[in-house]
């Protein structure tokens, strides 16, 4: 499977390594759209890949899905475009917190054939949220967050402190770049509204911490994943780069587990 990705970051670089450093079987990143050239030129001979700055020139080129790891902004303006022409994989899926948005996409989907695949990310548990919630039997969802102090701009020596509790509709608003799995864990059970987030700057973590609380019908459940971070991105765990690697992996498979 050819691959092409948007941005160039923490995320891609682990892709870049998994897949072509160490010559996948079964996938290969043949391209990589970046907004400045010069500045990622060297991935052309680290990783024999072809980088590009115009989206239309990207997206003419031999690619069997495109998977978007830049930010909410880039995902919001490519997005629509992207799917008329590709399959895509997004991770920045604050993208997709408004109901509309999402709409327009599936439509243009139906229309070209297309398919979106949404990872889990940073969090773990999704099948067992749309399954509770296939008959719309879920009651509550719940996420409390803990991630470095630093990381969601808060400096500080003292206690740890909630920097954020509401709807995973609000905690997208204000952490673009912290809350992308309150936006997954709603859309894959009662929605941006009903999901209630808490999250808290620790100065004494350097974890990207996750503890998720479901109730509903089936009973309840809860469970929590302690991520490392990337070095190179601390806000980003590592379980999100290879939860892209571990969906593109699973897409062509004759069986499938869970799901
Ligand atoms: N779903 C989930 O669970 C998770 C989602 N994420 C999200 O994944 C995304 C990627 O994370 P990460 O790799 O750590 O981020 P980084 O900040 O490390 O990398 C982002 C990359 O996107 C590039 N970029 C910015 N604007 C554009 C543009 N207009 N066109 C092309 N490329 C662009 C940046 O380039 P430049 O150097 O020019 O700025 C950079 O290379 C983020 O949105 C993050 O919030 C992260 C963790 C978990
Ligand atoms: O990587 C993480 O732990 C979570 C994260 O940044 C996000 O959801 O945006």
């Amino acid at each position: 499977m050819n691959i092409g990705i948007i941005g160039a970051g923490a995320i891609a670089n682990v892709m870049l390594e998994r897949v072509n450093h160490d010559a996948h079987e079964n996938l290969k990143i043949t391209n990589v759209l970046v907004r400045d050239k010069e500045k990622y030129q060297h991935l052309e001979k680290d990783f024999d890949v072809q980088l590009h700055a115009d989206l239309d020139a990207f997206l003419a080129s031999d690619m069997d899905i495109v998977v978007e790891a830049a930010n909410v902004e880039v995902a919001k303006s490519v997005l629509p475009q992207v799917l008329g022409e590709k399959d895509a994989m997004l991770i920045s899926v604050g993208a997709l917190a408004e109901g509309k948005f999402v709409a327009q996409l599936m439509q243009i989907a139906k229309k070209h054939d297309t398919t979106l695949h949404l990872p889990s990310g940073a969090i773990g548990g999704l099948d067992l949220l749309q399954n509770a919630q296939a008959y719309g039997e879920l009651e509550s969802v719940k996420l409390t967050s803990r991630k470095p102090a630093a990381s969601l701009t808060y400096e500080t020596t003292e206690a740890e402190k909630a920097v954020f509790e509401g709807k995973a509709i609000d905690a997208i608003k204000h952490f673009p770049k912290n809350m992308n799995v309150a936006v997954i864990l709603a859309m894959a059970g009662i929605g941006m509204e009903r999901t209630q987030v808490l999250l808290i700057a620790d100065p004494r973590t350097d974890r990207n911490t996750h503890h998720i609380e479901v109730k509903g019908a089936f009973g309840k459940a809860s469970f929590t994943i302690e991520n490392n971070p990337l070095p190179e991105n601390p806000k980003t765990s590592y379980l999100a780069a290879i939860s892209i690697l571990g969906t593109l992996e699973r897409i062509n498979r004759n069986f499938v587990i869970g799901g």
